[in-house]
């Protein structure tokens, strides 16, 4: 088993054979073939295996967990928005966040409400820490005291692109439920 996945099998970035055909003869031999392959993402395929599989372990590997990845930089050279569906696909990596369309410039939008302005404030500050660490930045709401919006997009291409759901995924990290007026819905 080991030789089927040897690494060089499974290198993501430089499949020696196409992947799903790995995978499908590997795991359709046992009449069990229960893999999706879900979309490429640069050279990466993202592959579900269903709870159930044959090793009774559950593999979600597309690329890699965002909060281990690094926003690149936004003047990168050939940094070009994502289509609604590549963003769609990646919504379950972002728990709380809403896909918002607007004039055509894909977002991601998250709405939290703070026991106070200031507590308010504080979020921006953790926020924010997170945002230079990234080098990507949200645009920050405080509105009716204690309404926070945090939305985010790739300025520099006018819309999505793997960043924007790094940045989400990372502030959904932050420990923020002692500023919340009630629970983050899981
Ligand atoms: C070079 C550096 O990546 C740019 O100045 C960054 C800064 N932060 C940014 N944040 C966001 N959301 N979009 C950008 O285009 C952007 N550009």
């Amino acid at each position: 088993m080991n030789r089927l996945f040897h690494p060089h099998l499974l290198s993501l970035s430089r499949p020696q054979v196409p992947l799903r055909s790995v995978f499908e003869s590997l795991f359709a031999r046992n009449g069990r073939s229960n893999i999706r392959v879900t979309e490429i993402f640069q050279n990466r395929v993202g592959l579900f295996l269903s709870r159930n599989s044959l090793y009774g372990f559950r593999t979600f590997c597309t690329g890699q967990d965002l909060t281990t990845k690094k926003c690149v930089p936004c003047d990168t050279k050939d940094l070009r928005p994502m289509a609604e569906d590549s963003a769609k696909h990646l919504m379950p990596k972002v728990v709380g966040w809403d896909l918002v369309n607007e004039n055509g410039i894909l977002k991601l939008n998250r709405s939290l409400k703070v026991k106070s302005f200031t507590k308010g404030l504080e979020l921006f500050k953790l926020v924010a820490d997170v945002a230079e660490a990234e080098g990507h930045h949200p645009d920050l709401h405080l509105v009716g005291w204690n309404n926070v919006q945090i939305e985010i997009c790739t300025h520099a291409v006018g819309g999505l692109t793997e960043n924007d759901f790094i940045l989400a995924a990372k502030i959904n990290r932050l420990d923020i439920h002692h500023l919340l007026r009630r629970k983050i819905s899981a």
